[in-house]
């Protein structure tokens, strides 16, 4: 299937749309400040097809995109012995929640909370240079260079406050095993992560070929069995605690940011990625839903 005329019609049809309704996140000024009259996409098929539209190229911060490639590290590392300490239940409440960490005595809900994934970048620190294992896996995936904008990274670590009460109050539950500051660290550059559509469709490929690197590389980035599980934990939780409208609207295992970002991935099939900053109330992009509803509607892709 050539994919190039599906993914101009969407652009098409939603650039009018831009700007009407959503806001850009505001709680730092580096996102504050990117226009939100933006929209990319881009997809990758399991065949190494690429097509893309709009706004593909422009680099973005991924934020919570990230917490899918950490947890893949993680689950890489680690194995089964992760689901000690981190849980794979939609949470039902927003993304930095912290009402449920007490009643479960620390043990974050799943892996795509900030939570989740403080836990998850505590497990890496502790198998060594974290920071430099994620640029390491991403430039790998993507095939190029991918980096951390510092600005994002510092504006994050200056405004975290509930990221450090997550994390200081499973660390008094004794669920982090390294010093708070530095497991805070890795998890505020991982969401600092600048990379653009393509990049993002082509590193989340895997997800679509039963963990085979993206690129045909070797060795493999997962397990099959892996990548099921990954694959279930984005269409359950990827969207915070809009997962299950997703999955009822669009239907397929899906990962956002609120840097206005989303992968979503077709297994078997391809991985898609899309962008637009404006967010709606459950901090997901309000045209980047959109863009796959469409795409979903016009492919006939999805996975029910
Ligand atoms: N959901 C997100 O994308 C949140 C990331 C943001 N940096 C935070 O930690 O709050």
């Amino acid at each position: 299937m050539n994919f190039q005329p599906v993914l101009d019609e969407i652009d098409a049809e939603l650039r009018p749309l831009l700007g009407q309704a959503g806001t850009v996140a505001r709680y730092i000024p580096a996102l504050a400040r990117v226009p939100a009259q933006q929209f990319g996409i881009a997809l990758r098929t399991c065949h190494g097809e690429e097509a893309c539209a709009g706004d593909a190229a422009v680099p973005f911060s991924i934020q919570s995109i990230s917490k899918l490639f950490t947890l893949t590290l993680a689950m890489r590392r680690m194995g089964d012995a992760l689901w000690e300490r981190i849980g794979r239940e939609p949470s039902g409440n927003p993304f930095n929640s912290l009402v449920q960490l007490e009643n479960e005595q620390g043990k974050p809900r799943n892996p795509f909370i900030n939570a989740g994934a403080i836990a998850v970048a505590d497990r890496l620190l502790s198998q060594g240079d974290a920071q430099r294992d994620i640029l390491a896996l991403m430039s790998d995936l993507a095939g190029e260079p991918i980096g951390f904008d510092e600005e994002v990274a510092a504006s994050e670590a200056a405004t975290g406050y509930r990221n450090y009460a997550l994390a200081n109050f499973m660390k008094s539950f004794g669920k982090i095993d390294n010093d708070v500051t530095p497991v805070l660290d890795v998890y505020f550059h991982q969401c600092a992560l600048r990379m653009t559509c393509l990049q993002l469709a082509r590193a989340a490929a895997f997800l679509s070929r039963d963990g085979a690197h993206p690129l045909g590389g070797q060795p493999a980035v997962c397990t099959e069995r892996q990548t099921r599980r990954l694959n279930a934990l984005m269409l359950t939780c990827g969207t915070y605690d809009a997962a299950g409208d997703v999955a009822f609207s669009i239907g397929l295992p899906c990962k956002s940011g609120v840097g206005g970002g989303i992968v979503a991935v077709v297994p078997d099939h391809l991985t898609l990625a899309v962008w637009s900053p404006a967010l709606d109330a459950t901090g997901n992009s309000l045209l980047g839903l959109k863009a796959l509803e469409l795409f979903v509607a016009k492919t006939g892709l999805s996975v029910f």
